[in-house]
């Protein structure tokens, strides 16, 4: 084309890159986007595999975003931990409107890719199962899923040692004066978050007077956004998964839907959930 030829409105548009950085190496979009590898023949394998890895490219945004939150919560500064926090929960929300496009899939079309898959499943994404623990959702006995994988493995044990966001807003509020009781301060990490009683008086406390306890009161509701926003997934990906494949037991080996309907059960943040009914 003519230098003359060029319209207007990008006639000074940079076009050479041979000497400086381009979007596509900015992004390192080559690395990316030779990231699929389709195993079956089937023309829907390709949603199947970018529907995953864009799920696992946001978690990876997710526990950026958690981990700083926590770090936020542990030195007291709690307005950059509500933008993070919020930002966790919008992603989520952008993870649930993502199972729309997976569902255009229909059995037939998945009964054409599942023999491929081998044992694999998303029971294994070490990234969710960070999310889990860092949410409070602790299960040591998962991590032997990862013992192949030592650095994946290293990384999940640290985070099911550490105190969780949920700890931290627990930590948070005895900070501030509000009695938590001791055995609850120095609980097991390993384990799962466990209802108590003096967590569910303080957070009442902050629901009662809202304005004596402004900071508390927001990172309640963010957390209860987030919460939210995570039951939402649950649901969609069980619901999705009962379309496509009913009740068959799962690659992974579970029972395949029962199991995740009895993952809709877990309550993340249950002194938040149980105060409303008191007030
Ligand atoms: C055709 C679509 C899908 C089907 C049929 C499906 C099926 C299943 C089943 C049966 C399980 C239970 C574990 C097992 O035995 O395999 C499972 C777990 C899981 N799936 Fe999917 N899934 C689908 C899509 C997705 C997508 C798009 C994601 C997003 C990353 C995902 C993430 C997960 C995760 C994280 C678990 C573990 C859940 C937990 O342990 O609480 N799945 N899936
Ligand atoms: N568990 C699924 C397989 C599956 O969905 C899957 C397999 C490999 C990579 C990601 C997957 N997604 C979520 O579990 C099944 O039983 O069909």
């Amino acid at each position: 084309m003519n230098e003359n030829d060029k319209p207007a409105s990008w006639h000074g548009a940079q076009m050479d890159f041979t000497k400086s950085m381009s979007y596509g190496d900015y992004l390192a979009l080559d690395e990316v986007l030779s990231a699929q590898h389709p195993r079956s023949p089937d023309h829907n394998e390709m949603l199947f595999i970018i529907q995953h890895q864009t799920s696992e490219l946001w978690m990876k945004l997710m526990l950026h975003e958690l981990h700083a939150a926590l770090l936020r919560m542990q030195q007291d500064d709690l307005p950059p931990a509500f933008k993070m926090l919020a930002r966790v929960a919008r992603i989520m929300d952008q993870l649930v409107h993502a199972w729309d496009v997976l569902a255009t899939m229909t059995p037939p079309e998945y009964s054409a890719i599942r023999p491929y898959l081998g044992q694999s499943s998303g029971f294994q994404s070490y990234q969710y199962r960070e999310i889990e623990f860092v949410l409070g959702n602790k299960n040591a006995a998962l991590l032997s899923v990862h013992t192949a994988a030592p650095e994946n493995h290293q990384r999940l044990m640290a985070t099911l040692h550490a105190p969780s966001i949920y700890d931290e807003a627990v930590m948070l509020l005895s900070r501030q004066g509000l009695h938590i009781d001791a055995d609850r301060l120095a609980v097991d990490r390993t384990l799962p978050t466990v209802a108590n009683e003096s967590v569910k008086q303080a957070w009442l406390e902050v629901y009662r007077e809202p304005s004596k306890h402004w900071a508390l009161y927001e990172l309640a509701e963010k957390l209860v956004d987030l919460e939210t926003a995570f039951r939402f997934w649950r649901f969609r990906h069980v619901t999705t998964v009962e379309r496509i494949i009913g009740f068959k037991t799962g690659t992974g080996g579970t029972a395949g839907a029962s199991y995740l309907k009895k993952m809709l059960e877990i309550v993340l943040f249950p002194e938040l959930f149980a105060l409303r009914t008191a007030l």
